[in-house]
C-alpha cells in the first residue's frame, strides 16, 4: 500500500544547515542580529559583507565556537545547540590556517580522526590517502614553518576534509595567499566542493570570490542580512541601497517618490526626475525617501533614452575588456559608466556629457 502523504504539505528535502533567528551579543554590542538562513544539500554559500558586519561570528556560532543568545541552529535537521564543535558534523578552515606549529603535516591531517577516537591503523591508512589526494605526501614530516602559503592551505584543507564533514566552514580561506595563487585555488576548491557534495559556507569580504563561487550569496551589514539569493539575483536586483553601493558597478540615486502610474514610479532627485519600475514592489507613499540603482554597464552616453543626467568625467580607468568612467553630476552625485570594446567616441577626463538609461534597467530598493 502506498504511504499516505505527510500532513501539512510536501516533504521538504533535508537541509544541511538551517539558522533560525540567530542573535549574538558581546555585552551590549549586537554582533549578529536575527540571522536566518537555509543551506541545501551540497550548496556553496558565500557570506559577504564589510569588515565587522558579523560574518565570522555567524560562522563561529555554526561551528560551536560561540553559542548564540537566541535562535536555533539545525545541522542535517538536528538541533546542535550546546554540542561541541566535533559533534556537529562540520569542519572549519581559517584564513591563517590555524595549523599547530609543532605538529608534522601527517599528524595535523590525522588530528580530526584522533579526536573522534578512530583506531590507529585506520587513521594511518586514511591519512596516507588524504595526503596523496591533496598531493602533499612529500611534505608529511614537515612542520608548518617549513611550508609555503599554498602548501599550508592544502594541509589545512586536508585536515578539514579528512572527517568527511557534512559542512565545511571557511573563513576567508584564500585571504592569506598571493594574488597569483588565488584564482587557481578558488577553482580547485570549487571543483572539490562539487566532487564531494559537501556544503561549503565561505566567508569573504571580496565580492569577486562570492559571486564567482557561490550558488547562494548572503550579503550582511551591521549584524543583519541585507539580501540573500543567487549571484545573478543579487547582482541584477540589489534589494537595498547598501547592497547596491557595496557591489561594484552600481550607480545609486536618492530622491522623493512621486505618484506611481502603470507600474512606474517617478523619483525626484536634486539632479532631476527619473522613472523607476516598481517591478512588484508596493508603490511608496508620494513624498517618501527612496533610492534606486542602475548598473554602470547599462548606462549609455549621449543616447536619447527615458532618463538622462548631465555629468562631468573626473576619472577614466582601464580594465582590459572595458573602460570605466567616473563622473560627477551638477549636485555632486558620483556616477559610473562602463564602455566595452572599441568605441567611436571616447569620453575624456574633464569633459561634460549626458548619461542616459532605459527605465526598465533601473532597480528600486526597499
Ligand atoms: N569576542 C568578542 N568580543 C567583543 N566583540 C566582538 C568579539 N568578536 C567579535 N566582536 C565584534 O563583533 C562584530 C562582528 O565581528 P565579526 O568578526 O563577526 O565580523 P566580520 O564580518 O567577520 O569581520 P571581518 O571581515 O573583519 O573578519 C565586530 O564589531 C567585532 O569587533
Amino acid at each position: 500500500m502506498p504511504e499516505a502523504p505527510m500532513p501539512g504539505g510536501p516533504i521538504i528535502a533535508q537541509l544541511d544547515l538551517e539558522l533560525r533567528g540567530i542573535r549574538k551579543r558581546y555585552g551590549s554590542f549586537v554582533a549578529v542580529d536575527d540571522v536566518s538562513l537555509k543551506v541545501e544539500k551540497g550548496q556553496f554559500v558565500c557570506l559577504l559583507g564589510p569588515s565587522g558586519c558579523g560574518k565570522t561570528t555567524t560562522l563561529r556560532c555554526v561551528a560551536g565556537l560561540e553559542e548564540p543568545d537566541d535562535g536555533d541552529i539545525l545541522i542535517g535537521g538536528r538541533q546542535v545547540t550546546g554540542d561541541p564543535p566535533w559533534k556537529r558534523d562540520i569542519a572549519m578552515m581559517f584564513q591563517d590556517f590555524a595549523l599547530f606549529p609543532h605538529m608534522s603535516v601527517a599528524k595535523q591531517v590525522g588530528f580530526g580522526l584522533e579526536m573522534l577516537k578512530k583506531p590507529r591503523a585506520d587513521i594511518a591508512k586514511r591519512v596516507a590517502e588524504v595526503l596523496a589526494a591533496f598531493e602533499i605526501t612529500a611534505l608529511a614530516e614537515r612542520r608548518p614553518a617549513q611550508l609555503s602559503g599554498g602548501q599550508k592551505q592544502r594541509v589545512a584543507l586536508a585536515r578539514a576534509m579528512i572527517t568527511e564533514p557534512r559542512i565545511l566552514l571557511l573563513d576567508e580561506p584564500i585571504g592569506a595567499l598571493d594574488y597569483s595563487l588565488r584564482e587557481t585555488v578558488m577553482l580547485e576548491l570549487k571543483a572539490l566542493q562539487k566532487r564531494t557534495g559537501i556544503s561549503f559556507i565561505w566567508v569573504t569580504h571580496d565580492q569577486n570570490e562570492a559571486f564567482s563561487l557561490g550558488d547562494h550569496v548572503v550579503v550582511m551589514n551591521h549584524a543583519k542580512i541585507e539580501q540573500q539569493g543567487s549571484p545573478d539575483e543579487v547582482l541584477s536586483r540589489p534589494a537595498t541601497a547598501f547592497v547596491a553601493g557595496f557591489i561594484q558597478g552600481n550607480n545609486v540615486l536618492r530622491g522623493k517618490a512621486g505618484a506611481a502610474d502603470a507600474g512606474v514610479l517617478p523619483v525626484d532627485t536634486p539632479d532631476g526626475r527619473f522613472l523607476v519600475p516598481l517591478a512588484g514592489r508596493a508603490a511608496p507613499m508620494p513624498g517618501a525617501e527612496v533610492s534606486f540603482s542602475i548598473r554602470a554597464e547599462l548606462v549609455q552616453e549621449g543616447e536619447p533614452l527615458d532618463n538622462a543626467i548631465s555629468a562631468r568625467c573626473t576619472t577614466v580607468e582601464f580594465f582590459g575588456a572595458y573602460r570605466r568612467h567616473v563622473l560627477e553630476s551638477a549636485t555632486g552625485v558620483v556616477l559610473k559608466y562602463d564602455q566595452f570594446g572599441a568605441a567611436k567616441q571616447r569620453l575624456r577626463e574633464g569633459e561634460t556629457t549626458t548619461l542616459a538609461w532605459r527605465t526598465k534597467d533601473a532597480v528600486l530598493h526597499a
